[in-house]
């Protein structure tokens, strides 16, 4: 409707020029009246309150239709990103997808609302136009019309530029958005450590190659339009020339040769512009493309069936993986987590500690053997799924710029405030929300970062706590807590343990799972021990060489 009503305002701005044409030949006639003045300044006024009003709807629909667009491309974009796969979230890959969520659907709202509906309104314009010239005089018209299928080559060598920089442009863009997501998230270690600024090479490289790009775009682009700009604009003495011979001989009325050496002019404008707007128009063409390419993207492989196991326990066989091809991470991981009980894993740093936990999350797919959660084999059921089934409580806690109260209701949308105070007392928060200014409705800023580290922590243990579901995965993280902070979440910890559910913990100091009903010592892209804290220290393995180490440190 918006693209409609603009062509339309468009053609009716055309009825200037008949007017013109109608006043000139009063004048030229020399019968001019008052009466006949007054028509044509009324039809004017009259075609003016209707370009308006046509103006106005063409914009507001344009405007209003292309904000819903740009809504629903962003709300479909946003229940894909629930479908692809979690290991492609990688970091150059999330600067593509900032990218295309907010610029390339920016640009594709732009066709919509603006280029459109100016390229169908100026083509028509075109159109006509070169039609009312050939009517006054067909040798004009015949010139104006050959200058204008050289629009064609003009326009294929832009579009020839528009695929070759353009994408290279798109493509360097979303580099330099991952960057600068990178920068401003780490914003406090590059000031640390004083590489804020132009001394953050990788960010200012960014920039740089981006503007490099831009500008190689713009210098090919420019010299093509501005050579037909020339041939375009050589029409005017040329098409005058033509016509005054005519009009010399007798052959044609003044205020005919007066309106075939008007229109010239306002054809190159309006060529210009058709110009100008088809460049960009191939150029949002990638932007829509880019969006498709995310829709297109793979999606996670598997049932959407609910996945609801009679039993929870966790039994990795012969686990192979590796991040990297040819880096082994997990070279045949075998154990069993059973339910109801706290399995701990240890090991030195990098053994791969996390990596089990993200297999079992299906952030990554393992590369040999198999995962069961209740006997039954996860490769064929999707991530979402099996998320359903677990709580993670991580070193690194994703809290939303939103309240505390919310923050915690993620867990469980439908939970009551009664329940959500309820999970905050069990994770050891209670109180300090409480102190809070609003208490549960204070906003916690970005990323929480009005919290600290044992705060936020502890938020995603009440988060966990909520969420109660079956499978319980821990990565207990506090060593970088100050003492009174450690000792709460510790607490917050053991009364998670509490509730029956299968536990997979792994822990940085040995003496807090030292009453795990089963230890697993990772090493080597192995399970090279398992037992209780009592087996493992009659072994005298690796488990007793980390206790001793760590029971040194103690004293
Ligand atoms: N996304 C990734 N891409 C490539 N390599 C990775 C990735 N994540 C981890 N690794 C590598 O895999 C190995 C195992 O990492 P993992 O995080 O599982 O170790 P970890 O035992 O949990 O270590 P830590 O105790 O220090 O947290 C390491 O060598 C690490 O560098």
């Amino acid at each position: 409707m918006g693209v409609a009503f603009t062509v339309l305002e468009g053609l009716l701005s055309s009825c200037i020029y008949f007017s013109l044409y109608l006043l000139i030949e009063m004048l030229l006639n020399h019968n001019v009246s008052s009466s006949r003045l007054t028509q044509l300044t009324l039809g004017l006024a009259g075609i003016f309150l209707i370009r308006l009003i046509t103006y106005s709807i063409g914009y507001t629909q344009g405007q209003i239709g292309g904000a819903a667009v740009s809504k629903q491309i962003r709300l479909y974009l946003g229940d894909k990103f629930k479908k692809i796969p979690l290991f492609r979230f990688t970091q150059g890959q999330v600067g593509q997808y900032v990218n295309t969520m907010t610029s390339d659907v920016n640009s594709y709202e732009q066709i919509l609302t603006h280029k459109t509906g100016n390229l169908v309104k100026n083509i028509t314009l075109s159109i006509m136009l070169m039609g009312f010239v050939c009517w006054l005089y067909l040798p004009a018209g015949l010139i104006l019309l050959t200058v204008s299928l050289l629009f064609i080559p003009n326009m294929w060598l832009s579009f020839r530029i528009v695929k070759k920089y353009g994408q290279a442009k798109n493509t360097i863009c979303a580099e330099a958005v991952s960057s600068i997501v990178e920068y401003v998230s780490g914003i406090q270690t590059f000031r640390a450590y004083n590489m804020s600024g132009a001394k953050n090479k990788a960010t200012t490289n960014a920039m740089k190659d981006f503007s490099n790009v831009c500008y190689k775009y713009e210098a090919m682009g420019i010299p093509v339009g501005f050579a037909f700009s020339i041939i375009d604009w050589l029409t005017v003495p040329v098409v005058m020339l033509v016509a005054a011979k005519a009009w010399m001989s007798g052959g044609l009325a003044g205020v005919d040769y007066l309106m075939i050496c008007m229109m010239p002019m306002l054809l190159a404008k309006l060529f210009t512009s058709i110009s100008i707007d088809l460049f960009s128009y191939k150029n949002l063409r990638i932007s829509r493309n880019n969006i498709q390419k995310v829709v297109d993207g793979p999606e996670e492989q598997g049932m959407d069936k609910p996945f609801a196991p009679d039993s929870h326990d966790i039994t990795f066989q012969n686990v192979r993986f590796s991040y990297v091809q040819g880096e082994t991470v997990l070279n045949g991981v075998d154990f069993r987590a059973k339910v109801h009980k706290l399995t701990a894993i240890v090991g030195a740093s990098g053994s791969g500690k996390s990596t089990i936990l993200n297999l079992i999350a299906k952030y990554y797919e393992p590369q040999g053997g198999r995962i069961l959660i209740g006997g039954r084999p996860v490769e064929n059921v999707t991530a979402q799924r099996v998320l359903e089934q677990i709580s993670i409580v991580d070193q690194d806690v994703f809290l939303f710029d939103d309240t505390v109260r919310e923050n915690i209701r993620h867990a469980r949308p439908e939970a009551t405030n009664e329940e959500i105070e309820s999970a905050c007392r069990k994770a050891n928060c209670d109180v300090f929300i409480r102190k809070m200014e609003k208490g549960y409705d204070t906003p916690i800023g970005e990323n929480g970062n009005l919290l600290s580290g044992g705060e936020r922590q502890r938020l995603s243990i009440a988060r966990a706590i909520l969420k109660n579901s079956p499978i319980l995965l821990l990565d207990e993280a506090t060593a970088s807590l100050d003492i009174e902070n450690e000792l709460a979440v510790k607490q917050a910890i053991v009364n998670l343990l509490d509730d029956e559910k299968t536990v997979i913990m792994i822990a940085h100091t040995l003496s807090i799972i030292k009453n795990a009903d089963q230890i697993l010592v990772v090493s080597g892209g192995r399970i090279s021990e398992s037992g209780t804290h009592k087996e493992l220290l009659a072994k005298d393995g690796k488990y007793v060489a980390m206790w001793s180490a760590e029971q040194k440190l103690s004293i």
